[in-house]
């Protein structure tokens, strides 16, 4: 029976790139953009970890099924760790990419350019019914310009730059982001835990 997974995310941007990601997996893939009808949670935890805990616990106990859910964000260093685990909704509820990007450079307009080092970080939850929860995660550093840059990607990639591509993430055409992404190195991290689980203890 092929293997079903749900990703417990509503944001178009990660469910590309995770789509994109799980198709060497011969995993079928589905998000909550497939099931309007999920729990919506509410992300109370105080650390990435515990906010992709929330979601994967709470809609794999919904469908009874696998769910892996990515609680992520940007962490810059000369804003004390903000926006952090406030990255969707740095700018208010609405959760507008442009308006948390303006936020951002406004915050940052005297920062000079050799104090803007920043990083992407992504927690994965991997939560199978009647197992333990699983979390991996992964970074990806960079530093933050001063105006956007490039038009692919979501969030804060257009003014996140990675040195040693000479290029902001939104630069980057998605197949090298899905390579060096936070995101990238978290999921990079599941064959071998998804190998051991469905080895060990074949899903009911
Ligand atoms: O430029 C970016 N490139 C990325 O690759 C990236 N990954 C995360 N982020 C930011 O962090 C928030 C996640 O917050 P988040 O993990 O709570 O997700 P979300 O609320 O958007 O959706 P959900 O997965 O919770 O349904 C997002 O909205 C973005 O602002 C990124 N920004
Ligand atoms: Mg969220």
């Amino acid at each position: 029976m092929e293997k079903q997974v749900i990703i417990a995310t509503k944001n178009k941007g990660k469910a590309k790139e995770f789509e994109k990601m799980f198709s060497t997996f011969h995993i079928k893939v589905k998000t909550l953009l497939d099931f309007p009808e999920a729990i919506d949670v509410e992300e109370t935890g105080s650390t990435f970890e515990e906010n992709a805990i929330l979601k994967a616990e709470t809609i794999s106990q919904q469908y009874n099924i696998m769910t892996i859910a990515d609680d992520s964000g940007l962490v810059i260093d000369a804003l004390d760790g903000r926006p952090g685990i406030y990255s969707a909704r740095y700018a208010g509820e609405e959760k507008n990419d442009e308006a948390n990007i303006d936020k951002v450079l406004a915050e940052m307009i005297d920062i000079p350019n050799d104090d803007r080092s920043a990083k992407f970080y992504c927690a994965l939850a991997i939560a199978i019914p009647g197992k333990e929860t699983i979390t991996v995660s992964g970074t990806c550093e960079g530093e933050i310009l001063r105006e956007r840059k490039g038009n692919n990607g979501f969030g804060y990639d257009p003014i996140f730059f990675i040195k040693d591509k000479g290029q902001t993430m939104a630069e980057l055409p998605s197949e090298e982001k899905n390579r060096i992404s936070h995101r990238a190195k978290a999921v990079d991290k599941l064959p071998s835990i998804l190998q051991n689980l469905f080895f060990l203890g074949d899903q009911k």
